[in-house]
């Protein structure tokens, strides 16, 4: 018999452990810097990234563009179906604005919308592009039902006057006028509508890091994400 050290059945074993991709789910409300967070954190460990919300994004948008209502159940599932990640929407400048975010909101609450973009998102996860080692994701289910078996789940968090006033920041910065409380009343809306839907609501996984960044910038926010994601896979960044 060969000894546990030579034993042939180790290295594959191990083997199979460093191949399948790594997964970290980061989720959380408008604003509270999870988009900020995920680029950087799939930089600094050479992962890919896929903006989640950006999808339902896109399937608000065709509807609009279709002159639908985005809260009608067919209408929405419809676009959705259609919907082609691949072809280079998610950049589409159109998808950044408030209308749109508005319009992700109420498409996100309809469940066929989400059955139809949960295989492209877990496809991501488990083959990600490039060959890459591993696929950062962020969004609002991506803890709790997208990839919960993610190696490491972070729930960004910050009170919704912070989040309003980082928003306005950068509407401000992007040359669109905002007027404040309009800002802080689509939040509240936004809030209440992801967190209250019947399917996939806002909430952490159980075992998800919730990262509160109302007091923290984004430097302190990340080394706290890089700090929780080290204990749970052993992994530092490159970067
Ligand atoms: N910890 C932070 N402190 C202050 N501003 C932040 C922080 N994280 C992100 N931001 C800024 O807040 C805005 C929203 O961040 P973003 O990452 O787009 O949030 P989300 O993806 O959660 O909607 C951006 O302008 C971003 O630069
Ligand atoms: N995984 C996800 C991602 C976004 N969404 C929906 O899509 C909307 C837009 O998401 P987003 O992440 O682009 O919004 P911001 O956080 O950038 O403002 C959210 O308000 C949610 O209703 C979702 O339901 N599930």
């Amino acid at each position: 018999m060969p000894s546990a050290a030579s034993s042939p059945v180790k290295g594959p074993a191990t083997v199979a452990v460093h191949t399948r991709p790594l997964v970290i789910a980061i989720d959380g409300p408008a604003a509270s810097g999870k988009g900020t967070l995920a680029k950087r954190v799939a930089a600094a460990y050479g992962f890919a990234h896929l903006d989640t919300g950006s999808l339902y994004r896109a399937v608000g948008v065709a509807v609009l563009r279709a002159g639908g209502d985005p809260a009608d159940p067919a209408a929405a599932g419809r676009a959705a179906r259609d919907l082609h990640p691949e072809d280079g929407i998610l950049a589409d400048p159109d998808l950044r604005t408030d209308e749109a975010a508005q319009a992700a909101s109420k498409v996100a609450a309809v469940p066929e919308v989400r059955a139809a973009l949960l295989e492209f998102q877990r496809r991501f996860a488990e083959q990600p592009p490039g060959g890459a080692p591993g696929a950062v994701l962020d969004g609002r289910d991506i803890g709790t039902v997208v990839c919960p078996g993610a190696d490491a789940k972070l729930f960004v968090t910050a009170s919704v006057e912070v989040r309003a006033d980082r928003r306005l920041k950068e509407l401000q910065g992007r040359g669109i006028p905002a007027i404040p409380s309009d800002v802080l009343e689509d939040m509240k809306a936004r809030d209440a509508r992801d967190s209250q839907r019947a399917v996939a609501p806002l909430r952490p996984a159980a075992d998800a890091f919730v990262l509160d960044t109302s007091a923290l910038d984004a430097d302190q926010a990340y080394a706290a994400a890089i700090a929780h994601i080290g204990s749970k896979t052993g992994l530092g960044p490159k970067a």
